[in-house]
């Protein structure tokens, strides 16, 4: 028995419940079909939870400059509160009914299980087939890659979800890859007591950011006590209670746990997306600018290959309700993509590294500030390592792209994506007012080393 609806979104993690939430709101039949936990990776295992590892371990470290600046402080790290919180105020014990009802109160009709494409516009779920007479979203998201190496299928070995879960930390733990995911909660874990081993093959860790942004990381992790070791090719893992990962220049190293952090991949293997003529294997589902993906089909998220964010998921969602609520508006425009690693200090990017800018064929020039010279950066001392990037196309003399790292990188990275996405001329970034002294403020210091 097949039944007729307008729309169905497969997976309701942060870009599907988005779309089909507000479908549902504007009054089209959703039904919104997810095989785990509505609201995704990010709120049960990703985003919020590491985040909360994040400021943890941040109260940790300020504690640690307290002295000399404001007194006396001393903290004991406890990593019970930190895993209460994630399961008692992030995840509700990793239960969903508050999100599912998020869903039904808009009127979305919800559907527990894995959804397979049987053919364009139609999706099956445990026996029970629907036909979208607008079409299917694909909102799959991805999972972590696991690499082929000699004696890890079969260990005991932990993802970030398995991390995220915990209760009681290891005593050690080898880190494999150097990521986004390896080197915040490396960190974080470091100062929470764990003895941490980087494992990155690459020869700098969080190697798509600008070089600046992997030797301030590498620099600050070691000063964390982690040690970092690059250009590392692990040949095969060992577990008898403890991991050993040996490297191909026969090092051994041992730890009580190893997190696997190395990249993800879209979820695209139980999806039957063969049917709509898609590659199962594919490193992402190809979208246009509508993030139309074929007959009767968009898709948005982590399966996209746009970049496995939050705000991505998010930005592409709105894309795809305007299309099929027919609103037209913008379409997607991936210029001004801002990302921030969620290490202390902050390393948010957006737009183009400097290499990437001389790759694209682009006169560049630099300009660059370094936090502890600028006046907010020498007041606040303890904890101010950092700089400002900017990348600049010469002939335009607009921002192609900009890393600010540092306390409240993050935030600081708003005004230089708007100067991103919008082409804001370099002499108007140099006419603003910068209110003193700000982190912020930095910029204009980036912007007058570019003479
Ligand atoms: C440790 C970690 C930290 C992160 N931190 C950040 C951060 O700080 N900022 C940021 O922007 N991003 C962060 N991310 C990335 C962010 O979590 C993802 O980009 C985001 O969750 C993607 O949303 P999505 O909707 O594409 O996919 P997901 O959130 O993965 O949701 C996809 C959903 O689809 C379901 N599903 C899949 N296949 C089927 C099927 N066949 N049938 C039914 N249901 C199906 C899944 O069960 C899942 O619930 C982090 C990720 C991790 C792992
Ligand atoms: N703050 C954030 O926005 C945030 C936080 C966490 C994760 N994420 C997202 O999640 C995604 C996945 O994160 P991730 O850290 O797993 O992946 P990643 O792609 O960021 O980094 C993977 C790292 O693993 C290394 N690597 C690959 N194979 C290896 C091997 N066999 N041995 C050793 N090193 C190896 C790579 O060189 C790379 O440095 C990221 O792309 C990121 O966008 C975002």
């Amino acid at each position: 028995m097949t039944e007729e609806v307008d729309v169905v979104v497969v997976g309701l993690g942060v870009g599907g419940e988005e779309v089909a939430g507000r479908l549902a709101e504007a009054g089209r039949d959703v039904i919104g079909i997810e095989g785990e936990l509505v609201g995704g990776e990010c709120p049960y295992w990703g985003c919020i939870p590491s985040k909360m590892i994040v400021r943890a371990s941040d109260l940790l470290a300020e504690t640690a400059r307290v002295d000399g600046i404001a007194g006396r402080a001393h903290a004991i790290p406890d990593w019970t509160p930190v895993a209460d919180r994630i399961r008692d105020e992030a995840t509700d014990d990793w239960n969903d009914a508050v999100a599912v009802k998020r869903f039904t109160d808009k009127g979305g009709r919800f559907v527990r299980g894995w959804a397979t494409l049987t053919g364009p516009g139609e999706v099956d779920v445990d026996g029970k087939g629907f036909r979208a007479r607008e079409g299917v979203v694909l909102a799959a998201g991805s999972a972590p890659v696991v690499p082929p190496i000699d004696g890890l299928a079969g260990t005991p070995y932990w993802t970030n979800r398995r991390l995220l879960e915990a209760d009681t930390l290891p005593d050690s733990l080898l880190v494999l890859g150097g990521g986004a995911i390896g080197v915040e909660l490396a960190q974080a874990l470091g100062r929470f007591g764990v003895e941490v081993h980087i494992v990155e093959a690459s020869d700098r860790v969080i190697s798509g950011e600008e070089p600046e942004s992997s030797q301030l990381i590498e620099e600050i992790l070691h000063s964390d006590g982690i040690t970092v070791h690059l250009n590392a090719s692990v040949t095969s893992v060992h577990h008898d209670g403890r991991f050993t990962l040996t490297t191909s220049d026969r090092r051994s190293l041992v730890a009580d746990q190893l997190l696997v952090s190395v990249g993800r991949r879209p979820r695209l293997d139980r999806l039957g997306v063969e049917k709509v003529g898609l590659d199962s294997n594919a490193s992402a589902v190809t979208v246009d600018e509508r993030m139309r993906a074929g007959e009767k089909l968009w898709a948005v998220g982590d399966v996209t290959g746009h970049g496995v964010f939050t705000h991505m998921a998010m930005y592409q969602a709105d894309i795809v309700v305007r299309d099929i609520l027919g609103q037209g508006g913008p379409s997607a425009d991936y210029r001004a993509v801002p990302r921030v690693t969620f290490t202390d200090p902050e390393i948010g990017a957006v737009g183009m590294t400097e290499s990437q800018a001389l790759q694209a064929g682009h006169s560049v020039k630099i300009g660059m500030a370094r936090i502890p010279a600028t006046a907010r950066g020498w007041i606040h001392k303890a904890g101010n390592a950092g700089f400002i990037k900017l990348v600049v196309d010469a002939d335009r003399d607009v921002l192609l792209g900009a890393t600010s790292a540092g306390p409240a990188g993050g935030e600081v990275l708003s005004m230089l994506t708007l100067a991103v996405k919008t082409s804001t001329a370099v002499a108007t970034l140099r006419d603003m007012i910068y209110a003193y002294p700000t982190f912020h403020r930095g910029v204009l210091d980036a912007l007058h080393d570019l003479d």
